[in-house]
């Protein structure tokens, strides 16, 4: 997979480097090249951002910028299965799910658009949509300054679902809201040892070997949690997947 991101903070992303992703890099599994936007400003001050027409708070990123920064990374010319995906952050985007990741880990190429201010100038994403598949998703409700740190959330769950990203690929399978037995149910506690910590010891049924029924303790855990924490996601569950041990949890 290869991924371009374009920001005015470049330097935000060097956590790309480390852990998980800078793994799979070094390993060839993902390719990232992060570009400054301001390489493609002409002026003096390499202005990329302008005040609002129809007046407003706050700047407006320019299109200028942009649309020679994606002329740049996407000229054209690709076959329509090696064709980039822009995904771009907003808080006015689809909200960004792990169905979605498991969608976007399946892209060859990935192109991130870094919004900051009050965003990008709609006709940027407007004139890219002519000529590639666009994405406006939002990581949540709540205020960010700028899209980088949504990039890195964004490329985080979709990187570590490239085939060979993760070493355990059943750590993917287990993973909350992933599809599967455990589907759209947070997980439940997890230990390690030692068996006992300051007087606090680990669920005997999780040393007993007994793996039915460390699987049902297990979900009797996810669904407790879930009904605590999620009841949204307990509510949007299909009764016909839940058991009558589930129903007495
Ligand atoms: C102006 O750029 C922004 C500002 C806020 C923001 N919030 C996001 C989110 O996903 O919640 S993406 C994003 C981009």
């Amino acid at each position: 997979m290869r991924i371009d991101i374009v920001s005015i903070f470049p330097d935000y992303f060097a956590p790309l480097d480390i852990s998980l992703l800078g793994k799979a890099r070094r390993r060839g599994l993902i390719e990232v090249h992060v570009h400054d936007l301001r390489q493609w400003t002409h002026d003096r001050h390499r202005t990329v951002d302008d005040t609002p027409y129809g007046g407003g708070p706050g700047m407006v990123m320019k299109p200028d910028p942009w649309g020679e920064a994606l002329d740049a990374i996407a000229p054209g010319g690709q076959s329509a299965d090696a064709a980039p995906r822009l995904i771009v952050p907003t808080p006015s985007g689809r909200p960004f799910t792990q169905a979605m990741a498991v969608e976007l880990a399946a892209e060859p190429w990935l192109i991130f658009a870094c919004g900051r201010y009050e965003g990008i100038d709609s006709r940027v994403v407007e004139e890219a949509r002519t000529r590639m598949r666009v994405d406006e998703v939002s990581i949540g409700d709540y205020v960010l300054a700028g899209g980088e740190v949504a990039v890195l959330v964004i490329v985080e769950a979709v990187g570590r679902l490239v085939p060979g990203v993760l070493g355990n690929a059943d750590s993917v399978a287990d993973d909350s809201f992933a599809p599967g037995s455990m589907e759209n149910l947070l997980e439940g506690p997890v230990y390690t040892k030692p068996p006992v910590w300051r007087g606090r010891a680990v669920p005997e049924v999780l040393l007993s070997g007994h793996h039915a029924a460390i699987a049902r303790w297990r979900r009797d855990q996810a669904l407790r949690r879930t009904a605590a924490n999620r009841p949204d996601l307990i509510a949007a569950l299909d009764p016909a997947r839940l058991d009558e041990r589930d129903r007495q949890v």
